[in-house]
């Protein structure tokens, strides 16, 4: 009989293997391919963000050779778009809570050393009140399956938006173009994107 626990366990050591690989093949890159990047993903979101007239754009501060987004929020605020970024959930362990994020936001740096806004609890966006969320990532597939850093705070997160809880919100995930892979291997709790976007990319699922 095979032990199915044993399969769990073979899965997860395919996924770190996977997250391992990926996470070298960003921070390899140069700091002029980063600036390109940086420069490249920050136009296709624009045009995605405008094409689809969101307003509210939660968006995340660039961490292990991540793509920069921080041109995408100088365009979204002289469009005068509201930005937000996620931070540590203070009371939901594992889940993240979005801030709105503006140009005098007190910032920290949360336990993994990612900037995120200092709580205050007038600056809350939750879910509904949002249009779009960014989600980083650690790898992607020709299916749109997505590969974090292993802490399941997006998949948290986003689990009430994957079962239709907010019809309005958009999500989408931003990765630079070697993060793709044709397929990973997915859990049952993993949270597919319908769109994500690289560099030279912008991909539908
Ligand atoms: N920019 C960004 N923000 C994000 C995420 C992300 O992937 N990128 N997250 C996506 O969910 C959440 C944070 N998840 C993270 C999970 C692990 C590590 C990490 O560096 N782990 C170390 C070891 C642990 C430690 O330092 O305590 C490592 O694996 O090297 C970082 C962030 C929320 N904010
Ligand atoms: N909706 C959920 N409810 C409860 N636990 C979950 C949920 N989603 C993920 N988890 C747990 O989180 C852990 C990490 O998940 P996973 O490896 O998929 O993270 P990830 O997608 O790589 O990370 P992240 O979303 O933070 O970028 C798993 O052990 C899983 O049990």
């Amino acid at each position: 009989m095979p032990d199915p626990a044993s399969n769990v366990n073979a899965e997860q050591a395919t996924r770190q293997a996977f997250r391992q690989q990926l996470r070298l093949r960003r921070q390899a890159l140069s700091q002029q391919e980063q600036k390109r990047a940086s420069e490249q993903v920050s136009e296709r979101l624009l045009d995605y963000i405008t094409a689809n007239s969101h307003q509210r754009i939660a968006l995340f501060f660039a961490n292990d050779g991540e793509i920069n987004l921080v041109p995408l929020v100088n365009a979204l605020w002289q469009q005068q778009r509201q930005t937000a970024a996620p931070i540590l959930h203070p009371v939901c362990a594992g889940h993240l809570l979005f801030l709105a994020y503006h140009a005098n936001s007190l910032m920290h740096e949360n336990r993994f050393g990612i900037p995120e806004p200092v709580l205050r609890c007038d600056e809350v966006m939750p879910l509904s009140q949002l249009d779009l969320i960014l989600t980083p990532l650690v790898g992607f597939d020709a299916a749109g399956n997505r590969l974090g850093m292993g802490g399941g705070f997006y998949d948290r997160t986003l689990s009430g938006w994957a079962q239709g809880r907010y019809p309005n919100l958009s999500v989408a995930g931003v990765a630079h173009d070697c993060q793709f892979v044709d397929t990973l291997p997915h859990a049952a709790w993993d949270v597919p994107l319908p769109t994500i976007i690289t560099p030279s990319k912008t991909l539908s699922f």
